[in-house]
């Protein structure tokens, strides 16, 4: 599940920041206010709005790599206001992200960026072999494993992205406009895979500016303009 009340997030902030520290409050506006919904788990929202209306500010609060300047932020059940900042990483691991330019690491194969988050978190060599060409074969890139990243598609990037953003299971999976740098086919087949997670049972948020992929796969959706949040439903 995830949950947020009365948020609000400013840059420049020491929560804002994702840094501890004591700094003087900013005097930078708003970009999140006071933003309240839940999101059951196992649930797919689109988030929709306007190009500055805060959809990636909120993506970053959800997968930790932002903290609210106000406000209670819960993620899979652990409220981040009190998290000890120890926790954070496990925490963290049970989150997926994926973003439009892929983030892929260009000097590893396919098969090491999908083994890299089992390989940080200290898997056994074998399980983790098992699990990635698992992932691999079910994001159709078996014949890709020992490929870089520049010799694929955009399409295939993303998908390689996907099996790494999903490879340790997350219970929650947040996706920053996947679709943005890809064609229509490619963009389905993206959209697919993040389908299935949803229904085998991960809580799925994705991002968009695709307002024809949004029209063929009508859904719940999260409203932002202005930073506030203006629909739910
Ligand atoms: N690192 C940052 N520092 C200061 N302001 C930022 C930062 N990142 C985003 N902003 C501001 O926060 C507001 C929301 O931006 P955000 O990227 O979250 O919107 P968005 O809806 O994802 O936009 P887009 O659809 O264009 O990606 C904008 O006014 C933006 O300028």
């Amino acid at each position: 599940m995830v949950r947020f009340e009365h948020v609000g997030l400013r840059y420049g902030t020491p929560a804002g920041s994702g840094q501890p520290g004591q700094g003087k409050p900013s005097l930078a506006p708003e970009v999140l206010r006071d933003l309240s919904f839940t999101l059951p788990q196992g649930s797919f929202h689109w988030l929709l709005g306007p190009s500055g209306a805060g959809k990636s500010s909120l993506l970053a609060l959800m997968h930790l790599a932002l903290r609210p300047s106000r406000g209670e932020v819960e993620i899979l059940g652990h409220r981040l206001a009190g998290a000890r900042r120890a926790a954070l990483p496990a925490l963290r691991r049970r989150i997926g992200v994926v973003y439009q330019d892929f983030r892929l690491l260009p000097h590893l194969s396919v098969f090491d960026n999908v083994a890299l988050p089992m390989r940080v978190a200290g898997r056994p060599e074998a399980q983790l072999r098992a699990d990635a060409a698992e992932m691999l074969r079910w994001a159709g890139l078996e014949r890709k494993l020992t490929a870089l990243p520049a010799t694929l598609s955009g399409g295939e990037q993303q998908r390689v992205a996907i099996a790494r953003a999903v490879v340790m299971r997350p219970a929650l999976l947040v996706a920053d406009e996947p679709t943005g740098n890809l064609d229509g086919p490619q963009a389905r087949r993206v959209l697919a895979l993040l389908q299935e997670m949803h229904r085998l049972g991960t809580t799925v948020v994705v991002a968009t500016h695709a307002e024809t992929l949004v029209a063929e796969h009508p859904g719940p959706a999260l409203w932002l303009a202005e930073g506030r949040l203006v629909r739910h439903g």
